[in-house]
């Protein structure tokens, strides 16, 4: 089985609108991939291969400072956001029953410039680079929820009022740069991986990957496919409140990332957007059933948050 690839150029970042037969050939094809796996490539969104490789080049001047010279940076030490900053490896279990994650991570959740950012040295040009990515990946995300809404036949600003206050305190959406180191498999615990077993908490996700590959992701048969890089595509999947906001229709399927083969001592890089509603959108099932219970989109990513990094 190989994941879908569906032609995003009728509502590409370049173009001002979608014309109303392709909107309707597009929500088509999302809708079909969403309900099925949950996962879909899109190909010529205006987002180019270009500037995805020169964001992970900016990222990886970062990752590979010393620690001192990333610690300052670290996930808590800010006050605008909990979220917000740089993770060293093994500090996070996307599944709880594995040993912590062979990866770095530095998050960006808060755009606001008076806070700390990696600025000089190996660091030049990181904030601008990763903003300016921020935001060309928060003009996509709204164009593919808009798609979204009308695949369901819903208001077309249904998810789009929802999602008004990305890049504010009050949204906890996260453009996030993943490392993954090269692999010493004789330090590699029992049956620890790049990245465990998961499905991601938001709305929806936007992933762009370095070329080695490890990607898969858990059909419903219960096999994992892989989900190799594609240049110049975006790999965008359903994530847990939308699964639940759509009474399970659209399917936040489990993915994790596989350690290289013994031997192959390459790095890998990623960058997920991670998109979440506004923190105060209380998320109800749109079908108008009690499949779930509402629930608060900030609350909701708190409870998750503990459960992948421990509670403190
Ligand atoms: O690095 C990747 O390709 C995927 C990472 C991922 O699934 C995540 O961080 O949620
Ligand atoms: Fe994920």
């Amino acid at each position: 089985m190989n994941l879908p690839v569906v032609d995003f150029s009728a509502f590409n970042l370049n173009e001002k609108d979608v014309m109303d037969d392709q909107l309707h050939v597009l929500s088509k094809k999302l809708k079909t991939a969403f309900t099925e796996i949950g996962f879909v490539y899109l190909k010529n969104t205006g987002i180019t291969q270009e500037e995805v490789d020169h964001v992970m080049t900016m990222s990886k001047n970062f990752f590979l400072q010393p620690e001192e010279l990333k610690q300052p940076f670290s996930r808590k030490s800010y006050a605008v956001n909990v979220n917000h900053g740089w993770v060293s490896s093994e500090t996070e279990r996307l599944n709880p029953r594995r040993p912590g994650d062979l990866k770095e991570a530095f998050n960006i959740t808060s755009l606001r410039t008076d806070i700390k950012w990696p600025s000089s040295g190996a660091a030049t040009g990181f904030k601008e680079t990763h903003i300016s990515f921020f935001q060309h990946c928060k003009e996509l995300c709204l164009r593919v929820l808009r798609v979204m809404a009308h695949s369901l036949d819903l208001d077309p600003e249904v998810f789009l009022s929802t999602h008004r206050l990305i890049g504010s305190e009050e949204n906890d959406t996260t453009l996030r740069s993943l490392y993954y180191p090269p692999v010493n498999r004789e330090k590699v615990k029992e049956g620890q991986l790049r990245c465990g077993e998961h499905s991601d908490y938001g709305s929806i996700t936007l992933l762009f990957q370095s070329h080695e590959g490890g990607l898969q992701v858990l059909s419903r048969s219960g096999e994992y496919v892989s989900a190799p890089s594609i240049p110049g595509t975006v790999l965008v999947n359903i994530a847990d409140l939308m699964q639940r906001w759509t009474s399970d229709l659209f399917v936040s399927s489990v993915h994790r990332v596989l350690l290289p083969p013994a031997g192959d001592c390459s790095t890998r890089q990623s960058l997920a957007f991670f998109v979440h509603p506004d923190t105060d959108v209380l998320i109800t099932c749109i079908d108008g059933s009690n499949k779930y219970p509402p629930v608060k989109s900030g609350d909701y990513l708190i409870e998750r948050f503990n459960d992948s990094y421990g509670r403190e």
